[in-house]
């Protein structure tokens, strides 16, 4: 019986905090652009008052007044009455930011409660960890904005120019056009964006597996079968060919050269993980509870959509973009997002542009940097549609922009930058072409060179223009 007069006794608190919120930004719109950006849906245990708080800001986010009446409007005659309530019982917006925190507060506490709830059902220890990663997580997270003074950004600005600080540590990805002219870090959003089977996921398994030789990486698979993505990762680990693991046509030289990367890939802090039908939140969760620096998820669109199933695609796509956008951020996460790009309407080849990823215009936005990979134009005979691909580097927020040819061996699931005379360094087919006596292929590097980021006559670059 306490307990319960407690929890109701709470619930009429939030909901109060809830009532004097909303009725502030009704009554001042002096305070809404901090109010909006502050106060967060969740916070709000009343479907009601989260309905007329979605409402208010997605009408200041969109440019327009927010008043008892333009809310009303969009609401329709049924919120007439509370909103008239709502101004009614505030007499000043001047409490805004204590009432804000109580609701913070209080959504908090519930979600603690929730999450407890679901610990207490589970059968072992192992299925307790996302529910308190989610735990930990919401008691991370301040209330307060982190902020910067002017001098404070002075002062730091100078200590971290001083030449006894150590240099920042920008991401690699073992593809020097790539590793050269970027300088992603921990905590940013990259996007390859590609149409269907031109090698994002190919791609994405070489970077993935570069980067496990300094970061726990976790790749998120809502498409490809966990047996398929070990085929391709040791085509590409061992150089050897994915169509002779398919048939099981492996020989001993083929052997030899897994063998010799045994130690390598014990080394490499990689973590495939089966995300068919996974939420955004989901996915976040398994990634803390395992504690990944760097996230890829193959691939974007597939991520189920938490909001509202009848809302439009975009908007699903949109909230599942900036949620990771914030767990980026949040967490210090680098999170590689693939993307499907949508087919040009029939008629003449083009290159795709970012304006291309499929059902989102959030998904360049959110992102710090944006790949796309695409096979060469049909026309133009004198490169193999199989055998080479062009690699743009459409977004780049610190670093230039432009595009390279590599080419791809799919059979070794393999990229490489073609060499200045427009010919790849090694061409895929000599290496189809090596004779099985050989033995093992030496080179580990498949796209590290070491080679300096440069205006060469087969990258062409674009002004950055942003
Ligand atoms: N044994 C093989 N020999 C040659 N090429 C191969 C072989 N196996 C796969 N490939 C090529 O590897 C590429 C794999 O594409 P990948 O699945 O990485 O593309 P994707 O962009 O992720 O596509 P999707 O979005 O449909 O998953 C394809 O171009 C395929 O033709």
């Amino acid at each position: 019986m306490g307990v319960n007069r407690d929890n109701a006794a709470r619930r009429e608190h939030a909901l109060d905090a809830e009532q004097a919120v909303l009725g502030s930004f009704l009554i001042d719109t002096g305070i809404q652009q901090q109010l909006f950006a502050r106060v967060r849906p969740e916070d709000f245990l009343s479907p009601a008052n989260r309905k007329i708080y979605t409402t208010a800001r997605a009408l200041f986010r969109a440019g327009e007044p927010v008043d008892g009446v333009t809310v009303r409007d969009k609401l329709g005659q049924d919120y007439t009455r509370p909103l008239m309530e709502l101004m009614e019982i505030t007499p000043t917006s001047a409490n805004w930011e204590v009432y804000a925190a109580k609701m913070r507060d209080q959504a908090d506490h519930q979600r603690l409660r929730d999450l407890a709830e679901h610990v207490l059902e589970q059968p072992n220890l192992e299925s307790c960890r996302p529910y308190v990663a989610d735990m930990s997580q919401v008691l991370s997270a301040g209330p307060e904005a982190d902020s910067w003074t002017m001098r404070q950004m002075a002062d730091d600005f100078f200590n971290s120019q001083d030449p006894n600080v150590p240099k920042p540590k920008y991401i690699t990805y073992g593809l020097d056009v790539l590793d050269n002219g970027s300088y992603t870090e921990l905590g940013d959003v990259v996007i390859i964006g590609g149409y269907p089977s031109d090698g994002k996921t190919a791609l994405a398994l070489s970077l993935a597996y570069h980067m496990a030789a300094e970061y726990k990486v976790g790749f998120f698979s809502l498409e490809t079968d966990k047996r398929k993505i070990r085929d391709r990762l040791m085509a590409h680990i061992g150089q050897i060919s994915l169509g002779d693991i398919k048939r099981r046509r492996l020989t001993d030289p083929d052997w030899v050269a897994l063998a010799a990367k045994g130690t390598e890939m014990a080394k490499r802090d990689l973590i495939v993980v089966q995300a068919a039908g996974m939420t955004a939140p989901e996915i976040q969760s398994v990634a803390q509870a395992y504690g990944f620096q760097v996230i890829l998820i193959d691939y974007i669109q597939l991520v189920t959509p938490e909001t509202d199933r009848r809302a439009p695609r975009s908007e699903q796509v949109a909230e599942v973009s900036r949620s990771f956008h914030t767990f980026a951020q949040r967490t210090g996460t680098l999170v590689v997002e693939l993307a499907q790009l949508t087919r040009p309407e029939k008629g003449a080849w083009r290159p795709p542009t970012m304006q291309d990823l499929k059902e989102s215009g959030q998904l360049e936005q959110d992102a710090d940097m944006i790949v796309l990979l695409y096979r060469p134009d049909p026309e133009d005979k004198t490169l193999d549609q199989n055998e080479t691909r062009s690699l743009k580097i459409g977004k780049n927020k610190e670093g230039r922009r432009g595009t390279w040819l590599l080419a791809f061996d799919g059979d070794r699931q393999t990229f490489e930058l073609l060499g200045a005379d427009g010919k790849p360094r090694r061409r895929p087919s000599d290496r189809k072409r090596r004779k099985r006596d050989e033995g093992p292929v030496g080179q580990v590097d498949f796209w590290a060179d070491g080679g300096e980021f440069r205006d060469t006559p087969w990258g062409q670059e674009e002004a950055n223009a942003k």
